[in-house]
């Protein structure tokens, strides 16, 4: 793993105020520390509204903690940034532009002129394997294929960091998995820093090299799991289904609180 960090929270705590102010607020999450290394893939998993979505929009800087510091390469994170991109779920491309469009899209956002925007689309396509599909709208595309376009547009933006919101969860097992493995092939190509969100705890063992399990404040975070397999690893390794059994017994609430979470400084001599 880099000893070099590429984002950090520290005692990050976000509100959202309620309609009838203070008092029906929601605490999304609290005193919330994570120190993630360049290059390495993170997943996080936890119940419905333990903050994982708040957590994405946080580091993205689509939204400000309400207290504590994020900083990303160093820096304060204070706005979105092109070293930052996220893919989610869906609503991820947009359905009046082609394949190609879409791609080229953020690429023409940042500046870039049309015909050179469009040759970096059509080649982040075709890494993805769909070559043939440039001109489809993605409506007329499979779930699996939008999500190859939502990669896509991604890829062509050479973020340092890559912020997935269950990117997989509206998928068929088998797309899943070939997605899966094509996302860890351009994780190790283009050396990306991955925070991977899903409910799926294979998934999450599967993918990463550390798993955070966060619960719903005012527990927090309760564990981080390295997943110490060696790459690539297979889906009939035992050792997977052992992680996800003590991941289980963890998300089950049946371990000490206290003695699980990690702070900072602890955090920092792992990432050494
Ligand atoms: N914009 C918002 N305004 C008010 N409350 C919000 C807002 N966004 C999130 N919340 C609340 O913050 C908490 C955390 O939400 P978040 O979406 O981050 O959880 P999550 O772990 O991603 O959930 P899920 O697994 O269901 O997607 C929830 O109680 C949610 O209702």
């Amino acid at each position: 793993m880099s000893t070099e960090i590429a984002f950090e929270l520290r005692q990050v705590r976000k509100v959202f105020p309620g309609r009838g102010g203070r008092r029906d607020a929601v605490v999304a999450l609290d005193r919330l520390d994570l120190v993630v290394g360049v290059g390495e893939f993170v997943a996080v998993v936890g119940p419905s509204g333990c903050g994982k979505t708040t957590l994405i929009d946080l580091i993205a800087g689509f939204t400000r903690p309400t207290e504590g510091s994020i900083t990303a390469g160093g820096q304060p994170v204070r706005s979105p940034g092109p070293d930052r991109v996220v893919v989610f779920q869906d609503h991820a491309v947009f359905p009046w532009y082609t394949a190609l469009e879409n791609v080229a899209y953020g690429l023409r956002r940042q500046g870039m002129g049309r015909d050179r925007a469009r040759q970096c689309a059509r080649e982040a396509l075709n890494r993805m394997g769909l070559g043939k599909f440039v001109h489809a709208y993605p409506g007329t595309l499979s779930g699996g294929m939008r999500q190859r376009v939502a990669l896509a547009r991604a890829l062509v933006l050479k973020p340092d960091i890559l912020l997935l919101d269950e990117p997989f969860a509206a998928l068929d097992a088998v797309t899943r998995v070939r997605l899966q493995d094509e996302l860890v092939m351009l994780w190790q190509d283009c050396g990306w820093t991955v925070l991977f969100v899903t409910h799926n705890l294979a998934e999450a063992i599967y993918l990463a090299d550390r798993v955070v399990v966060l619960d719903r404040p005012p527990t927090g975070l309760r564990k981080i799991k390295p997943i110490v397999l060696p790459r690539p690893r297979r889906r009939s390794d035992a050792r997977l289904g052992e992680h996800a059994e003590h991941l289980k017994v963890l998300m089950g609430g049946c371990f000490d609180n206290a003695d699980s979470e990690e702070s900072v400084s602890a955090q920092h001599d792992n990432l050494g």
